[in-house]
């Protein structure tokens, strides 16, 4: 009888990611179909809007830039029509090359989280992305269903941790039981990214900490660098973060920020090649930062 032949394990996310952010920079390019920019950039708000948006963008920034970030809401709110664009993209980012993260924060009792799983982190669905964000507030443990999946499909999680928007402290700076509610999300990310820092890798399972935040990581005493995973920043350019002040909000875990800047570089379109000129300065900026705080 011949043996069972046996499937090669899948290179984890937090490997490819940091190979990805070490030839093109830390910067995750979002793709976010606003219906302001889609006038901006002379397109119908309509689905073949949406779609030459999305597809300008992996024109651009597949093979340029380490992740791409994909909204979900912006493709969603064109209902099913607009979810088979966001299945065309992920395919697009695929076949480039590119790593996507889809934005979609997603969150719920364990047994629907692991319908959620299903749907973004498996290897047969449509809707498959590299990583997925998700949303703690149901309990860190409720994630648990797309934290095993994405280790068995090789796939990232990121969760978020304390959110660029200014409503975010009134639960993520909350108390209990002596630690605060971002403190034991990252507890968890570490936790989770245990073996992959003992192999001396980058962790797959990701934290999200506004580029907005201030003084916050620190004031809360937050070990994003013990977490082990990478910190995906949002909130540059049109929120008002920006890469020289990552360097203060971030401190000895600057080396593991992965820079997210949607509508600054958005606004650059629709040339693709200027979309691409606007993701490659930005990225720069970003790899730039990390350098100097290296020494
Ligand atoms: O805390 C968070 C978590 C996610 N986001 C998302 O990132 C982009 C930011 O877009 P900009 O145009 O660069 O402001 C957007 O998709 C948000 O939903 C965030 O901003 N903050």
């Amino acid at each position: 009888m011949s043996p069972t032949p046996q499937t090669a394990a899948p290179t984890p996310f937090g490997v490819r990611l940091r190979a990805a952010i070490d030839e093109h920079g830390p910067l995750c390019a979002g793709i976010d179909p606003h219906a302001a920019l889609l006038e901006a950039w002379g397109l119908p708000d309509t689905v073949d809007g949406l779609e030459r948006f999305a597809l300008t963008c992996v024109e651009a920034f597949g093979g340029a830039v380490a992740c791409v970030k994909p909204q979900s809401a912006f493709f969603e709110r064109f209902g099913s029509r607009g979810v088979a664009v966001l299945e065309r993209t992920l395919e697009a980012l695929r076949e480039a090359g590119t790593l996507s993260l889809l934005d979609a924060k997603r969150g719920d009792i364990g047994t629907t989280m692991a319908g959620y799983a299903q749907a973004y982190l498996s290897d047969a669905s449509p809707l498959r992305a590299d990583a997925l964000t998700v949303s703690p507030y149901l309990g860190y443990e409720s994630l648990r269903p797309a934290l095993d999946l994405a280790a068995a499909t090789g796939r990232g999680v990121f969760v978020l941790t304390l959110t660029s928007n200014p409503e975010g402290p009134s639960v993520q700076h909350a108390v209990r039981a002596g630690r605060t509610v971002a403190a034991a999300v990252v507890d968890g990310v570490a936790a989770d990214n245990a073996a992959a820092r003992a192999a001396g890798e980058l962790g797959s399972i990701g934290t999200v900490v506004g580029a907005t935040v201030g003084s916050a990581v620190a004031d809360l005493g937050l070990d994003l660098a013990g977490a082990g995973g990478p910190v995906l920043a949002p909130g540059l350019g049109a929120q008002g973060g920006t890469a020289d002040g990552l360097r203060a909000t971030f401190g000895d875990a600057l080396a593991l920020v992965l820079g997210n800047s949607s509508r600054e570089v958005l606004r650059a379109g629709p040339q693709a090649s200027a979309l691409r000129a606007a993701a490659r300065a930005a990225a720069e900026a970003l790899a730039s930062g990390v350098e100097t705080h290296r020494g």
